[in-house]
């Protein structure tokens, strides 16, 4: 089986951002001890900080956050760095031509539950001169990302990477600490009969999403013709490994519990890395108004609504909202 480095070379990638990825995965892997450790770790459970946006931290996030931090900026392979966790950008190596912006822990909820959880990055290039202290720089569309990724901490630790070439999928090797390539370019089938939606929040959805939710729940019998089965791990980042392993739709769409939140997760880290691998393994991911990877982010820490997985299906989707 291939390692992680001579592929990302095969597909043409710099030496410095074969580095740049290679160090996210250093982080990740320790991230990944921590997790198999669960409680024999001492990083289960909350601490008594909130982050920027206003969520409550579990100390894995806060763990997984300074480790990510710590060694990027170490690295000097970043200018800079965005963060869930971090209520600004922070500056790196004023010479380097790499950002990133991640979501160091992805699925904090299933932290105490040992379910799954993920880190999710997103990598952009930036002029050498422009400054590391700007937060600005990273208010680039998910087009312009050179890379993005996820490392699902699962009952195997699983790496989906994408660096423009397709989307592929390693599994860490934890025998000598290798991501081992063992889903060469995912196909997200077009045509799928699953969906993953949090149908809690179903009486604060706009009028064409809990008409498109109707239509899948009656079945063979309503308009849709066919049965739809449902799933929901409450970690964007397994739900998404589902749609790309075996198809499916997954959404988090506006909503109206809170006024001032109409939407759940955040483009930069979340909505555009996930895009990114999305579309690279023939999919589609949109906001219901524009394709996500169009957006020309304002705000560090922005959210929106997202609809991503099967072609047809997330077409299907959007046909409810024309
Ligand atoms: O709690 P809910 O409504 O099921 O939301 C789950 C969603 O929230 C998230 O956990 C948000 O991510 P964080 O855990 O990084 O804050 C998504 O991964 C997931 O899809
Ligand atoms: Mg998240
Ligand atoms: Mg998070």
């Amino acid at each position: 089986m291939r390692r992680l480095p001579p592929v990302l070379v095969e597909d043409g990638c710099s030496r410095e951002l074969v580095s740049l990825i290679r160090t996210i995965l250093a982080a990740c892997k320790e991230i990944s001890f921590r997790v198999g450790q669960g409680a024999l770790s001492g990083v289960l459970g909350s601490t008594l900080d909130e982050n920027i946006q206003g969520e409550t931290q579990k100390k894995l996030d806060v763990l997984s956050n300074q480790l990510l931090k710590d060694i990027l900026l170490e690295s000097g392979y970043v200018k800079a760095i965005a963060s869930e966790e971090e209520d600004t950008t922070v500056a790196g190596n004023p010479d380097a031509k790499y950002i990133v912006a991640f979501d160091p822990l992805d699925g904090s909820s299933n932290i105490d539950i040992n379910s799954l959880v993920g880190t999710i990055f997103s990598i952009m290039e930036v002029d050498k001169e422009s400054d590391p202290a700007d937060p600005t720089i990273f208010l680039q569309s998910g087009r312009k990302q050179v890379a993005a990724g996820y490392v699902l901490y699962g009952p195997s630790t699983m790496l989906a990477l994408s660096t423009g070439k397709g989307t592929r999928i390693f599994t860490l090797d934890k025998t000598h600490g290798s991501f081992l390539l063992t889903h060469d370019y995912a196909k997200i089938p077009a045509d799928t009969n699953e969906f993953a939606i949090n149908a809690s929040n179903q009486r604060f959805w706009t009028a064409p999403m809990q008409q498109y939710i109707e239509d899948l729940l009656a079945g063979k019998t309503g308009p849709r013709g066919k049965n739809f089965n449902m799933r929901w791990i409450a970690a964007m980042v397994g739900d998404v490994h589902r749609v790309l392993c075996r198809g499916g739709l997954f959404t988090y769409p506006e909503d109206t519990k809170d006024p001032n939140k109409p939407y759940k997760l955040r483009l930069l880290y979340e909505a555009n890395p996930m895009a990114m691998l999305i579309e690279q393994a023939g999919g589609l991911a949109h906001t219901g108004q524009e394709n996500i990877l169009d957006i020309q982010p304002t705000e560090i820490h922005q959210r929106v609504a997202v609809i991503l997985g099967s072609k047809n299906e997330v077409e299907a989707c959007l046909g409810y909202h024309q």
